[in-house]
């Protein structure tokens, strides 16, 4: 059983988060350890509240755990704010931790800011650089590479500035495709004027660029906790010793799967149904 570790924020709606990370990595079959940075108050409607931890609380929990068990892989999802970005960078380093997958978690789909704006900096000088692969959807995207988020760029560009950061990949999802973002790489498939026929994610290594689509689910606009779940997942098929490119092709079938069968918990955006490949899921 290989151990996977997320260091990220509590939703305490179950949705993203820690809560996703967790139900990924179970169901992905490794053995999912977390560390927590914030507690949010939240639930499908949006985020009501967040306590951010004091960087000591998160200091212990990751020497806790890190003198203790060996991971095959992590994640990084909520880091909030500048001191803990700079404190889980200096713990990658220090513990020579492999096969590091970061999501830049910035805004949850409701809108609410999940991370300071000082942050940025970090992440590009700190953690990126250490990092296997990251993770940013097309808004994050385009803030790293420095252009206002309304702004139209093709999906090369925006891979191409961010590889300078020093990841050895780049993976910029397309779930979120913005209206003005149709003309673009990443909607060029685009049939309707709302929504485009496929959702593509764009895979950069710093030489060739590879494109992992699928149908894009109309039913599924604005399901919660996607990118939180597809990063789990890559890093749980990465500690199972899949490529990197692999990986990212597992993930994506998996996150497609819990998107399809997709659920209402509450009154606002729809669940994942993390556990559709389950047998007892195929008999209802
Ligand atoms: N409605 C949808 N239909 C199909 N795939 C989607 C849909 N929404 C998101 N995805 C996929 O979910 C994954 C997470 O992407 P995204 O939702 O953009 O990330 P984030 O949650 O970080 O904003 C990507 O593989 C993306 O293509
Ligand atoms: C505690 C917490 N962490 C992350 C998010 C954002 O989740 P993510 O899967 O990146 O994005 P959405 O699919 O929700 O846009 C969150 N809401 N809460």
């Amino acid at each position: 059983m290989q151990k996977v570790l997320t260091i990220a924020g509590s939703d305490s709606g179950g949705g993203a988060g820690i809560q996703a990370d967790l139900k990924t990595m179970t169901v992905n079959q490794v053995y999912g350890a977390a560390i927590l940075t914030a507690i949010t108050a939240q639930n499908t409607l949006g985020v009501q509240g967040v306590k951010v931890l004091a960087p000591e609380v998160v200091n212990s929990q990751l020497e806790s755990v890190l003198r203790d068990i060996d991971f095959a892989a992590l994640k990084t999802g909520m880091l909030a704010n500048a001191r803990i970005t700079a404190l889980v960078a200096d713990k990658v380093k220090k513990y020579n931790l492999k096969n590091l997958v970061v999501d830049p978690v910035m805004v949850a789909t409701s809108g609410d800011l999940l991370l300071k704006e000082n942050a940025l900096d970090i992440y590009k000088r700190e953690l990126f650089p250490q990092a296997e692969i990251i993770t940013p959807n097309l808004t994050e995207a385009k803030i790293l590479a420095g252009f206002e988020p309304t702004t139209v760029v093709p999906g090369e560009i925006l891979a191409e500035k961010l590889i300078n950061f020093g990841s050895k990949y780049v993976l910029i999802k397309g779930g979120h495709f913005e209206q003005s973002d149709q003309s673009t790489e990443l909607a060029k498939n685009s049939t309707s004027k709302t929504f485009p026929a496929q959702a593509v994610d764009l895979l950069y290594d710093g030489c060739s660029i590879k494109r992992f689509t699928a149908p894009y689910l109309e039913s599924a606009y604005n399901t919660h906790g996607t990118g939180c779940s597809l990063s789990a997942a890559i890093a749980s098929y990465l500690a199972r010793d899949y490529s990197v490119p692999a990986a990212v092709g597992a993930a994506k079938k998996f996150i497609t799967g819990a998107l399809k069968h997709s659920f209402k918990a509450g009154a606002g955006s729809r669940v994942l149904n993390h556990f559709w490949e389950l047998e007892y899921d195929k008999v209802k």
